[in-house]
């Protein structure tokens, strides 16, 4: 008897299995119910397992921008250790989101463990706040820099939940433990131009964790406000300056861009139906202590300090590509005022009761600076001379210049930038050169 075709192809592997051997197996095993059904069993519990533990960014290598190379585990980006709940992980919880203020917020920061979520997770809980992280330790960048500012945020008394903000059920685990009555989102896939190498890690980040965190903000009891990050990018291929909110952002530059444009719109309609107090607030190219290896200033030092050439972009017909530095103190300052001047969200139980407040402002420095300024400071600062290595701007989600109208952060917030590139890179500069004094923090 000629097997059944789909199972041709099992003992396929030639010298392993004799045809007599093989049609033998066969007599054995499909003739008999209970093996064949013990084998679709093993056929889906291999598919069950396949679908846990595979996401869809596992399958790209991780990022290398950073100067950070490790492809021992690609599917670590997002298989994070589950591991939390229990009564001692709630004590712990609970403990590092008390308010020790009068009049204090509990504020649940994703991201926390980012660059700019280790500066807003500090500064709140200096101030008495009750605050706890939640971060998923990607692999992005090198995760022993997360790792570090963890560790300074253990010490300020902050506790950092190791999970993913695409995990609802850990989500609903944290607000039943603690009524947070602020969400300081923050947790983001950022970049510009790694969105081209792996686009499906923003669409993971951006978009379907973003929805993640207000489908559980809009059911839970009460609404927290939400702060979040939006981006300086949304302004795309706008070219009327300074950048001001009411200017059109249809025209995004890069995927990453798009993303942050997007999830302004998913902020509109959860305001809209659900009643949740949302402010956006547009970063201008944040830098700072503590900052991110993939961006231009900090890898511009780590290669500059060992001697190899920079690339530094620039326009057509040798046009200046400048940027809108905003120092990472500025930064915090804003993030602060606008969670202080949130509103209550408005609906309860999944269901809005009222109009919500729905806010997005710019938070940049107003004063743009070429690329190569920002080269020339660091050579100064760090006393050795870049090799600068010009090339014609890529065509991969850059845009040529950035330049944030804040006014209306000014007025709302009472936002006013108060540092200087030059004076901000001299404290990065500081922080670079003790953090990784003798190479004992390792590759950037
Ligand atoms: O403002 C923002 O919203 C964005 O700011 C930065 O994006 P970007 O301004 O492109 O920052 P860098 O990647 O550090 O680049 C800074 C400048 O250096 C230039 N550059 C970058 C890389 C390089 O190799 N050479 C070079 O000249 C870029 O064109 C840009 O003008 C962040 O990376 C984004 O996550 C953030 O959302």
């Amino acid at each position: 008897m000629k097997p059944a075709s789909h199972l041709d192809g099992i003992p396929s592997t030639p010298g392993k299995f004799k045809m007599e051997k093989s049609s033998y197996i066969y007599r054995m095993r499909w003739h008999s119910s209970l093996p064949r059904l013990a084998f679709w069993c093993f056929l889906f519990m291999a598919l069950i397992f396949v679908l846990f533990f595979r996401s869809p960014s596992s399958l790209s290598a991780p990022h290398n921008s950073g100067g950070y190379s490790d492809l021992s585990s690609p599917s670590r980006r997002y298989l994070q250790n589950s591991d939390w709940g229990g009564p001692a992980w709630e004590k712990r919880v609970r403990s590092s989101a008390r308010i020790r203020s009068q009049n204090g917020m509990s504020v649940l920061v994703t991201g926390a463990a980012g660059f700019v979520g280790t500066h807003v997770s500090a500064a709140l809980k200096r101030r008495g706040d009750g605050v706890l992280g939640l971060d998923n330790f990607n692999d992005y960048y090198n995760p022993s820099l997360k790792r570090a500012r963890q560790a300074l945020l253990e010490r300020a008394g902050v506790f950092v939940v190791e999970g993913d903000i695409n995990d609802e059920a850990l989500l609903r685990k944290l607000f039943e433990v603690v009524p947070f009555s602020h969400v300081m989102h923050l947790a983001a896939q950022a970049g510009v131009r790694y969105a081209m190498e792996n686009p499906s890690s923003y669409v993971h980040s951006n978009l379907a964790g973003l929805v993640s965190i207000l489908e559980v903000c809009k059911s839970v009891n009460p609404q927290p406000a939400i702060v979040w990050a939006s981006s300086s990018s949304v302004y795309g291929l706008n070219t009327k300056v300074p950048f001001s909110e009411k200017d059109r952002t249809d025209q995004p530059a890069s995927l990453y861009a798009a993303t942050k444009k997007a999830g302004e719109e998913i902020a509109h309609t959860y305001n809209h139906i659900y009643g949740l107090s949302l402010t956006g607030l547009r970063f201008f190219t944040v830098y700072g202590p503590w900052g991110r290896p993939d961006m231009a200033y900090f890898f511009f030092t780590r290669d500059i300090l060992s001697g190899k050439p920079i690339p530094i972009f620039e326009a057509a017909n040798h046009g200046t590509v400048a940027r809108d530095f905003t120092y990472i103190d500025d930064i915090v300052r804003g993030c602060l005022a606008s969670l202080d001047t949130a509103e209550k969200s408005t609906g309860s139980g999944g269901k809005k009761k009222g109009p919500a407040q729905l806010r997005v402002f710019n938070l940049g420095n107003t004063s743009p600076v070429p690329v190569t300024d920002l080269v020339s400071i660091l050579e100064r600062l760090l006393k050795v001379k870049a090799k600068r290595n010009i090339m014609k701007l890529p065509r991969n989600g850059d845009v040529q210049f950035t330049h944030a109208n804040i006014s209306s952060a000014q007025e709302e917030l009472g936002y006013k930038p108060t540092t200087d590139l030059e004076t901000g890179l001299k404290k990065f500069v500081r922080w670079y050169l003790r953090f990784y004094a003798d190479g004992k923090k390792g590759a950037v």
